[in-house]
């Protein structure tokens, strides 16, 4: 077992899920099968230190207090993400982690997410790494719930987020590669592992009705277009599945119906959605 701060104990594990490789094959990647190692993975990694040995080829993941099932929430800005979080709150059982959006607001007195609005070129590239940081943070703190249920993910901060100002002009390539090292060493060394993605399928225009009624500050400038360009790239990712890895089937939710109509669809859904095993109904 590998100490490497205070009462955080991590430990190498003795295979990657996608061993060779950081992801799995295309093919597999655009069924959005995640493939497993074979007999179950998971509960046969080996956790026995190896130290002062090298460590041997593997993830870092914490060890103790292990979640069993990730489900994570995905969609546009204002598509409904946190009231989907806050029905499934009232679970048993469900450890429910919203975005750290508070953080992005305030570092030590600054605010990156509004400066991102008010210059992406000049802020995107501080906004986007602390928000892998903090997202990481979030896949990897450890839990004592069988599940847990995260709004988005690091996967999304990434294949949305930094490509969108990447593909926008708004981030100079040298960002862009450096955060992609960053993810991809990430993606190959830690376990962020999700097990189902449920995507809130809205219109970029009731997202826009949606964030003017909800009023965030920082969000007041965003137009209809950077909406679309966000709904486009979650399209390609998740419903097409012909741009980045799909890190776990994914469960289409058609999110532009009122509160009343939006919750029926959570109910009928809540088997499917808290079975993240049961894959029939997924992409
Ligand atoms: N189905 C819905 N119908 C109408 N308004 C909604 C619906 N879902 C959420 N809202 C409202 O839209 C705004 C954005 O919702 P929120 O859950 O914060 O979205 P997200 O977390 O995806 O950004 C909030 O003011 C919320 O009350
Ligand atoms: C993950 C992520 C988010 N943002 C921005 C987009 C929104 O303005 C907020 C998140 O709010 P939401 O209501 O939960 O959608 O943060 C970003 O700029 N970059 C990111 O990677």
């Amino acid at each position: 077992m590998l100490v490497l701060k205070g009462l955080r104990t991590w430990s190498f594990l003795a295979g990657s899920r996608y061993p060779g490789s950081a992801w799995p094959t295309r093919a597999l990647v655009q069924s959005g099968r995640r493939k497993k190692l074979s007999s179950g993975a998971r509960e046969h990694y080996c956790t026995t230190s190896r130290f002062p040995d090298p460590p041997p080829a593997g993830k870092l993941q914490k060890s103790g207090g292990e979640t069993k099932s990730v489900i994570c929430i995905e969609g546009n800005i204002a598509s409904g993400k946190t009231t989907c979080l806050e029905y499934f709150a009232k679970t048993t059982n469900i450890e429910v982690l919203e975005e750290p959006v508070a953080k992005w607001r305030n570092i030590r007195g600054h605010n990156p997410l509004g400066l991102m609005y008010q210059d992406a070129a000049r802020w995107g590239i501080t906004l986007q790494t602390y928000i892998q940081l903090t997202m990481l943070q979030r896949h990897t703190r450890p839990s004592r719930y069988p599940m847990r249920m995260m709004e988005r993910s690091i996967h999304s901060a990434k294949y949305i987020f930094v490509e969108n100002l990447y593909q926008s002009g708004n981030m100079p390539e040298v960002d862009y590669a450096v955060l992609t090292e960053w993810f991809n060493w990430i993606v190959e060394n830690i376990d962020i592992s999700v097990d189902l993605i449920v995507y809130l399928h809205t219109s970029p225009e009731t997202c826009y009705k949606r964030l003017k009624e909800r009023c965030r500050e920082e969000e007041k400038l965003i137009p209809m277009e950077y909406l679309e360009a966000i709904h486009h790239l979650h399209e390609e990712w998740l419903i097409q599945q012909n741009s980045f890895p799909v890190p776990a089937p994914v469960l289409v939710i058609e999110a532009d119906d009122d509160l009343t109509k939006i919750i029926r669809q959570y109910e009928e859904n809540r088997t499917r959605i808290l079975t993240p095993s049961n894959k029939q109904w997924c992409l």
